[in-house]
């Protein structure tokens, strides 16, 4: 048979895989395989045979095989697709750890102690060398503050807590960094390696490459002490590392003795689709991938557009013009359209001021909406303001009754006798917090903050108590940085809560996906017929994305150049990462609109790099 013509090229992968698998004598395994290669197909099929063989022999000695995947849904979808079987465990990586971690109680709180006391000295020593009453140094005092009080109420507690899917904002709880932060530490000791193997001997990691690195190299001590009884098995795809706290050197270096299968099939994108993304990722390495026999050509086509005032208008053009480029009416009613960074959406639907500082900052759980001080105002303040805006009276009294301080159960105990003071109080102050809102304000997040901290109505995030309880007084200069010149997370957090709430709902909107737009991020792991992909490096505020450079339109910066030269990434390789997982969701046709105040550069260029041809490229 033509090899080209084999569209069952790969599957002999499966097979290897299945070989791995194997309990007397296991074989770790690193899966290369590019966008629509079927990973996570190899991943559930795999695992189906290998029930077949092992389930039984597994069953019997009380272990399972442990599956790690990215979000709840793709948790769930595995499931769903291996019939929720028990023999095996599949996760996320947050309640993976804690399940792992917490009947470890004493140590949990060994291990805290230990790293608030590590923070609090490292804060004072700061403070020792850097500049007193400036806001840093006074945010920096509160700081210390705080987690000198958290050091103190550890001593209290008897048992932590922690909801992979919650906010974590009581006392006794912990923080989803801290859980990864703790598991990771816990598994470079022998007793939890062991505690690993004896109820997990295989463990598969989907999207490897972003789990966090921190964990995935202790997972890969793991394999290393216990090669002989310990599988670790990872699928993910280097090229769709989407998180900077991932593994960046991921798949390179690994021992000897894994296997390291190569897919080179893409089943899901046409043979044009396939051309561009192999053209994407050819300057990173050197996995280029075949189209299926049975696919058609496909249609790939560049829309630039020079700055267009009415971008709506732009993007509905385009859907009308790739209905009749590619004979199929759909593309006006089913498209998705998919933009390369959440900044563009942020600028788009204005969100930015809030998004930026965070973004800057790497601040994790941004992009899917899971910080717990901006769920603060999303899951507690929105919801009031919402229950106002719509007269609701009995939806305002049943959120300060659930989460207000004043009526906690504590209080109501301690003030058995006055307990219609506390109700009465809690009006108070919910009535304080709403009228900041009167006369159509858009109260700043700070204000907010503040007012539900004099009042003590919720519980306000550990992490904003400096700039909340701070006495602005005692600052005596302003700055914008650290003595170091860097900015400190007190400084993004000053910056987003200068931001007005409106920025919340819009941010809300966007990230549990009420908006029209999806990004990569969401988009990890889907498929759609067709597909818009917008990129406008105006919208990318400059720092985070330029796919002007990636295109060879505009010359590397000079913070480009020095990062390559200390070999760190730069933002170019990052562009490409994220334009590769965009493109790569398209299973029939493909239009990509490009903003840029120089579209005819951008055209030479793609062409001089044979990106697309000239009847592929159009002015719009
Ligand atoms: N061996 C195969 N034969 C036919 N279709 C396949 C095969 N493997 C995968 N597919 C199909 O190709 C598409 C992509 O598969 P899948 O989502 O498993 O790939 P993936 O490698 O996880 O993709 P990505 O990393 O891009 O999210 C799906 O529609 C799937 O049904």
């Amino acid at each position: 048979m033509n090899v080209n013509s084999d569209n069952h090229f790969d599957d002999h992968i499966d097979e290897d895989i299945i070989e791995c698998l194997n309990l007397k004598n296991p074989k770790s395994f690193f899966l290369f395989a590019g966008a629509g290669s079927g990973k996570t197909r190899s991943l559930v099929e795999t695992l189906s045979e290998f029930k077949k063989n092992n389930g039984k022999q597994l069953r019997r000695y009380g272990k399972r095989v442990a599956i790690i995947t990215y979000t709840n849904a793709a948790c769930e979808e595995i499931k769903s697709r291996l019939e929720y079987d028990s023999l095996f465990s599949v996760s996320t990586i947050h309640s993976f750890i804690w399940d792992l971690i917490k009947n470890f109680q004493s140590d949990i709180k060994d291990w805290l102690t230990i790293n608030l006391k590590e923070q609090i000295k490292d804060l004072e020593l700061q403070n020792k060398n850097g500049r007193s009453g400036t806001k840093t140094a006074i945010n920096r005092e509160k700081s210390i503050e705080s987690k000198k009080k958290r050091l103190e109420n550890l001593k209290s507690i008897k048992s932590f807590i922690y909801n992979p899917n919650g906010d974590n904002r009581t006392r006794d709880s912990l923080n989803h960094s801290e859980v990864i932060n703790i598991g990771a530490s816990f598994l470079n000791n022998d007793l939890m390696q062991k505690i690993l193997i004896k109820g997990f001997p295989i463990l598969l990691i989907d999207e490897s490459q972003d789990t966090n690195k921190n964990l995935m190299n202790a997972f890969l001590l793991v394999q290393k002490m216990h090669s002989n009884e310990f599988l670790l098995g990872l699928f993910g795809d280097t090229m769709q590392r989407i998180y900077n706290d991932g593994k960046v050197d991921l798949g390179i270096d690994l021992p000897e003795d894994w296997m390291k299968p190569a897919k080179i099939m893409n089943h899901r994108c046409p043979p044009r689709i396939v051309k561009l993304i192999n053209k994407i990722r050819s300057s990173v390495d050197q996995q280029q991938q075949r189209p299926r026999a049975d696919k058609k050509e496909g249609t790939v086509r560049l829309f630039l557009s020079n700055n267009s005032p009415n971008k709506d208008l732009t993007e509905k053009n385009v859907t009308e013009k790739m209905a009749i480029i590619t004979n199929d009416s759909l593309w006006c009613s089913d498209s998705k359209t998919l933009i390369l960074e959440h900044h563009m959406a942020a600028s788009r639907m204005g969100f930015i001021d809030l998004f930026e500082p965070l973004y800057k900052a790497d601040v994790h759980g941004l992009l899917d909406g899971s910080i717990p001080e901006l769920r603060f105002f999303t899951q507690l303040i929105l919801p009031i303001k919402i229950a106002k805006d719509h007269e609701d009276q009995f939806s305002i009294a049943r959120i300060a009754r659930t989460y207000s301080n004043l009526m906690s159960k504590q209080s109501m105990s301690e003030k058995k006798d006055n307990q219609l003071d506390l109700i009465q109080a809690t009006n108070e102050a919910v009535s304080q917090l709403l009228s900041l809102w009167e006369n159509n304000n858009d109260p700043l997040l700070i204000d907010i903050l503040k007012c539900v901290a004099k009042t003590n109505l919720f519980n306000i995030p550990h992490s904003l108590y400096p700039i909340v309880y701070r006495d602005e007084k005692k600052i005596i200069k302003l700055e914008d940085t650290t003595e170091n010149g860097e900015t400190t997370i007190f400084d993004t957090w000053e910056k987003c809560l200068s931001t007005p709430f409106s920025q919340i709902i819009k941010y809300d909107t966007y990230t549990t996906d009420q908006s029209n737009f999806a990004t990569h991020q969401g988009v990890k792991g889907l498929e759609f017929p067709r597909v818009i992909v917008i990129i406008d490096d105006s919208e990318a505020k400059g720092f985070s994305f330029s796919y002007e450079r990636l295109f060879g339109a505009k010359e590397k910066t000079t913070t480009d150049l020095k990062n390559i030269k200390e070999g760190k990434e730069t933002s170019i390789e990052r562009t490409r990462r994220l334009f590769y997982v965009t493109c790569s969701r398209a299973k029939e046709s493909l239009a990509i609109v490009a903003y840029s105040s120089n579209p005819e550069k951008i055209k030479k260029s793609v062409l001089a790099e044979k990106w697309f041809d000239e009847k592929e490229i159009e002015f719009i």
